[in-house]
């Protein structure tokens, strides 16, 4: 049994169709982070994954239970931070963890020890009885990950979870998550930072218009591309043979006695560029594709 199984999934607002088929399936034990630009139907699939929001067309089983018409078995087996998520923040983070444990149903024991670990795990045992609005953004933001993760769930939801965190929190964030996803449940991401799709994911996802437009390995993605590194030049230089994105274009080079007059950046090929090829509007900065 795979820990998230979509086919042909559709969904409309208004006229506008925002999935439009999308397939994807995530074994147990991974990281799947869901990459796509602004408005690409990110949030509207982890809506319908977790039960917030209906399909229109096709299926959904997260855990092996049907989105639909076995919401409640999903939501035992889930754990969720949704986009713009904030704890409460007249509770301290131990409140938070300890008290969001018991309502999932953990005896008490095994509640305080999972948010112990957890605090501590995410750098937040200091400040454990510190009101949560007198921490920082980033801090908060901690909170919601230790909750989550303090949890038993077999699924975890994360809509952006590291956005604004400074770079050390971030990989706290990211070896608490390897540690979750290890002890043999999911995870299911979405994030604007390709960087961190291409170090912490097992299997990326592209989404781009409500279609599913690539998926792999991150070093399996950045394979497809030819050569080993980029060179980048402006798009007005007209060097050929060159893949036009946004403002610049991209050249690929085996070797860096390639690189002609004008370059502007040479760096080894990564996820980024394999991203920025793919789809092209994010290069535009296109919010609506
Ligand atoms: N409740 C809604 N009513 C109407 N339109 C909606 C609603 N929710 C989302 N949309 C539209 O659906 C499209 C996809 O939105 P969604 O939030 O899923 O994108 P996203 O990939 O998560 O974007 P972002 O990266 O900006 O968070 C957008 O055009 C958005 O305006």
């Amino acid at each position: 049994m795979q820990a998230i199984m979509v086919r042909e999934l559709r969904r409309s607002f208004g006229a506008r169709e925002v999935l439009r088929g999308i397939d994807l399936d995530v074994d147990y034990g991974v990281i799947a982070t869901l990459l796509g630009p602004n408005g690409a139907g990110k949030t509207t699939l982890i809506r319908i994954l977790t039960t917030e929001l209906m399909p229109h067309g096709g299926e959904a089983y997260v855990a092996g239970f049907n989105v639909v018409n076995q919401a409640s078995e999903v939501r035992r087996r889930i754990a969720v931070i949704p986009q713009d998520a904030r704890p409460i923040s007249y509770m301290t983070p131990h409140e938070f963890v300890y008290s969001y444990l018991l309502l999932r149903g953990l005896p008490r024991n095994d509640a305080r020890k999972a948010a112990r670990d957890s605090l501590e795990e995410l750098g937040l045992w200091d400040f454990r009885n510190t009101p949560i609005y007198q921490l920082s953004g980033g801090m908060t933001r901690r909170v919601l990950v230790a909750a989550v993760l303090a949890s038993n769930a077999e699924v975890v939801f994360l809509d952006e979870p590291t956005v604004g965190l400074d770079a050390a929190s971030r990989r706290v964030v990211w070896n608490s998550l390897r540690r979750y996803s290890d002890s043999g449940a999911s995870i299911f991401l979405t994030t604007h930072y390709i960087e961190e799709a291409e170090q912490i994911s097992d299997i990326v996802f592209l989404i781009d218009s409500g279609l599913i437009v690539s998926r792999g390995r991150p070093s399996e993605l950045v394979n497809k591309l030819p050569g080993k590194y980029v060179v980048e030049y402006p798009a007005s230089a007209g060097t050929e043979p060159c893949i036009r994105v946004g403002s610049s274009c991209f050249s690929f080079v085996d070797s860096l006695d390639e690189v002609g007059d004008g370059a502007i950046r040479v760096s080894p090929k990564s996820l980024e560029h394999y991203v920025l090829v793919t789809i092209r509007s994010w290069g535009e900065g296109n919010e609506e594709g």
